[in-house]
């Protein structure tokens, strides 16, 4: 059986990445997808591989890319190897844009999204304490108006305003049912 492709959505500053990085160190059976995007490696936050917006649109044309999108002035890609760790029975978590989401039930097998909310209070000061973009890109980040999920899409809508460790309890256990 394939591993599920399990989408991690949600708001600028709500906690994505760290929580994807704290279910995969709590459990071997997630692993992290590494994304090709169009940031420095040095800008810090999540581990992606840094590209160039020519290798970017190269790679892309010659389909190399699972899902593509642009958002914050960037290009981020899902490369194809992800079917291979899928292959090998891996949940596998990926950090997605919500405009996608379609896009990505229809690619994968067996497809979860996992979108996480916390009041905008709190993202104003995550992303401030994350300290990876300027005030300026911040503010754009806060007033941004991200697409809601598709309507009739399955979600499993997870709070991340308390602390992390029981954002982690709280998904696997929403998730441990499906596992059997
Ligand atoms: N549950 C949490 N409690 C406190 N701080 C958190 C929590 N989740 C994330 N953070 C912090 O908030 C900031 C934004 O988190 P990040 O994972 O980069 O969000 P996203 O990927 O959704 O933009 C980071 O500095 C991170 O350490
Ligand atoms: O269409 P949306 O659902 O609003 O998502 C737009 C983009 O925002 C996030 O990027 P990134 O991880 O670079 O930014 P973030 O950490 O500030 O969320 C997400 O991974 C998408 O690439």
């Amino acid at each position: 059986m394939p591993g599920r492709f399990i989408a991690v959505v949600g708001p600028s500053g709500v906690g994505k990445d760290s929580v994807m990085a704290a279910l995969a160190a709590r459990d071997p059976r997630f692993v992290l997808l590494q994304r090709r995007i169009t940031r420095p490696q040095e800008a810090g936050g999540e581990d992606h591989f840094a590209i160039t917006g020519a290798e970017f649109e190269q790679v892309e044309r010659a389909g190399g890319f699972a899902l593509s999108w642009r958002a914050h002035g960037l290009a981020y890609g899902i490369p194809v190897a992800v079917d291979q760790q899928l292959a090998q029975g891996s949940d596998v978590l990926v950090n997605l844009s919500r405009a996608v989401l379609m896009q990505a039930q229809a690619r994968f097998q067996r497809f979860v999204v996992l979108s996480l909310t916390a009041p905008a209070e709190v993202l104003a000061r995550r992303l401030a304490g994350r300290g990876r973009e300027s005030a300026e890109e911040i503010a754009a980040r806060l007033s941004r108006k991200g697409d809601a999920l598709p309507a009739g899409l399955p979600a499993i809508e997870i709070d991340n305003s308390g602390p992390l460790e029981r954002t982690v309890e709280t998904i696997l256990a929403r998730l441990q049912p499906e596992r059997a």
